[in-house]
Parts: structure tokens; C-alpha cells; sequence
């Protein structure tokens, strides 16, 4: 890949992803509303909004791929969400089909299935299962990407990513962290493999105890390098019942009377169990 762009780039996955991808690729445009550190020799800052078509637009101009971070990455304010992820998102895709960029890596969640209790091995083929408003938006942008692979054409990889801190700091994050240089293999992948059309994968390395069905990542070629538990620094702190119960952990928690649900694939109800 020639020219990629990376939107979000001054954040903390951005952060960490940028020196495991600038040396394969010839430039690395970064978009973001702040200007982030250290540009690299092949790197360029853009500074756009992308709740605005017309940067967003201007942004894109002569890349071949994009590595889509920007947005709001946690929270229950439906309102910076909603332009943020949501009207950014799509605004992002449109300026690709305007710019004629013919593929997308986007970040998406584990908090779009967030609501699947732990213990249950889940698929990207199974129903979405947002667990906040976040989790929300990430199903959207993942409902955008399959709409723009339908009208334009346009291959996109939408990595589910686990967590991506520096390191596992919880029992929980153990189960679904993903190493930097994990996570830039799957990116690659997802800017290159040919058979991507709008593909959503589970973005964790090689964990001990796995949540996700991933086989469709490593069909494409993912083999994941690094152990979380090898790198893990617990930090204390307990999870309440609610967050116990389910992969999403805390973001369950917002807005939740504290009874907790469990349905199966038909939506009906399993059992309920309320907590105090
Ligand atoms: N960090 C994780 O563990 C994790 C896990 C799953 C998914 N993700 C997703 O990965 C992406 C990056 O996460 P992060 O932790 O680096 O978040 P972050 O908050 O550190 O970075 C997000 C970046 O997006 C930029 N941004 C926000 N709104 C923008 C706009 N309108 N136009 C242009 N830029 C804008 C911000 O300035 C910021 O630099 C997010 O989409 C997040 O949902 C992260
Ligand atoms: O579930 C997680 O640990 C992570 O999920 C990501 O989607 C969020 O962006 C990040 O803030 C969370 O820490």
C-alpha cells in the first residue's frame, strides 16, 4: 500500500500503532483534530474535524487506504457520539467513495457484542449485542462499512478490538488484550488481503481464555505473536456483578437496574437472576 491515511492518530492506539506502520508503507497521512508527536520521515499531519464532510473530504485526497481510529472511545454521551462516531464514521466512508479509496480498516469494539455473557464463545456472524451507546456506534460504524462495500466497492476489515492499552491491567483485560504489534499485523491484513469485502474480525492476541470464535482472522492470515498474561500488570480494583456477568465489564454498567438477563439466539429468555 502506497499512500495510507490514519484518522485518530494522536490517540493512544494511534500512538502505538504508527511506528509498527510507517516503515511498510510509503506515506502515513495523519488526520486528527490535534497534532500528534514526533512525525516520522514519511509522515504528515492533516488536521480535520470529521464531523465535517468538506475536511473529511479534503482529507482523503490521493490516499489509497485508510486506518479509521477517530472518534469517541468510551462513554455514554450520546450526543459527542453521535457526531463523533456516528456522523463521523459515515462521513468518513462517503469521503472515501468522493476520493475513490478502495479500503478501510476500522476500529471497532468488543463493546458491539459487549452484552454476550462471559464464557460464551462468540462469532462476528452472530447478532450484535451493543452494552452502551459506544458499543452502539461501533455497530454502526461496522453497518457503514458493509453499506459502502454494497454501493462502491469499497473492501473493509473491522477489527473488534479487545483492549488496547499498553499492557492487561485487569483479570478482564487479560482475557481480551491485544498487543500493539498484534493489533499492526491485523491492520496490514486488513489493507491488503484480497478476499476482504466487508469483514469483521476479533482484534486479541493470543489469549488463554479465548471469548471469540476468530477463525475467520486467521483464514485471513492473522497469527497472533504475543500472550497477554506474559505482559499482564494487574492493577486491583474489583468488577461488580453486572460487569462480572458480561464481556463488555463496566460499560454494561450504564444505566443497568442491576437485574441481570440472559437470552439466547432466538431472544428468549434463559433464566433471570437479579443481584442486589
Ligand atoms: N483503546 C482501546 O482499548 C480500544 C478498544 C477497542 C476499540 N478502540 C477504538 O479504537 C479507536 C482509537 O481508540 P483510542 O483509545 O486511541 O482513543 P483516543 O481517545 O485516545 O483517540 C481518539 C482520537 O480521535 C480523535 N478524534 C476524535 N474526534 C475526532 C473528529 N471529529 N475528527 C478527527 N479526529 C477526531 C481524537 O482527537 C483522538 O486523538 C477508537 O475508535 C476506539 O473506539 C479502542
Ligand atoms: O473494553 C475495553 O477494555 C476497551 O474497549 C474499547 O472499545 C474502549 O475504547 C476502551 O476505552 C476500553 O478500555
Amino acid at each position: 500500500m502506497k499512500r495510507v491515511a490514519m484518522t485518530g492518530a494522536a490517540g493512544r492506539v494511534g500512538t502505538l500503532l504508527r511506528p509498527l506502520l510507517r516503515s511498510h508503507v510509503e506515506h502515513l497521512s495523519l488526520i486528527d483534530l490535534q497534532e500528534p508527536d514526533g512525525l516520522g520521515e514519511n509522515e504528515n499531519f492533516v488536521r480535520a474535524d470529521l464531523t465535517k464532510l468538506d475536511e473529511a473530504t479534503a482529507a482523503l485526497k490521493d490516499i489509497d487506504g485508510v486506518v479509521h481510529l477517530a472518534g469517541i472511545a468510551s462513554g455514554i454521551d450520546m450526543n459527542a457520539i453521535l457526531h463523533a462516531n456516528v456522523l463521523g464514521t459515515y462521513n468518513l466512508y462517503e469521503a472515501a467513495r468522493i476520493n475513490k479509496v478502495q479500503r478501510v480498516v476500522y476500529a471497532s469494539s468488543n463493546h458491539a457484542t459487549g452484552f454476550y455473557p462471559r464464557g460464551q464463545l462468540v462469532s462476528p456472524l452472530d447478532p450484535m449485542r451493543p452494552d452502551s451507546p459506544y458499543g452502539l456506534s461501533k455497530c454502526w460504524g461496522e453497518l457503514v462499512a458493509g453499506l459502502y462495500y454494497d454501493t462502491s466497492g469499497i473492501r473493509s476489515l473491522s477489527i473488534r478490538i479487545g483492549n488496547a492499552g499498553t499492557y492487561p491491567n485487569s483479570e478482564r483485560s487479560v482475557a481480551i488484550w491485544i498487543s500493539a504489534r498484534d493489533l499492526a499485523q491485523l491492520v496490514r491484513i486488513g489493507l491488503s488481503h484480497p478476499l476482504i469485502a466487508a469483514t469483521v474480525v476479533y482484534g486479541v492476541s493470543d489469549t488463554e481464555e479465548m471469548w471469540w470464535e476468530n477463525d475467520l482472522a486467521a483464514r485471513l492470515g492473522y497469527q497472533p505473536q504475543d500472550r497477554p498474561r506474559d505482559h499482564a500488570r494487574i492493577e486491583g480494583g474489583s468488577e461488580g456483578p453486572v460487569a462480572l456477568a458480561f464481556q463488555g465489564g463496566g460499560f454494561c454498567e450504564i444505566n443497568h437496574d442491576g437485574t441481570i438477563r440472559m437470552r439466547d439466539a432466538e431472544g428468549l429468555a434463559k433464566n433471570l437472576e437479579t443481584v442486589e
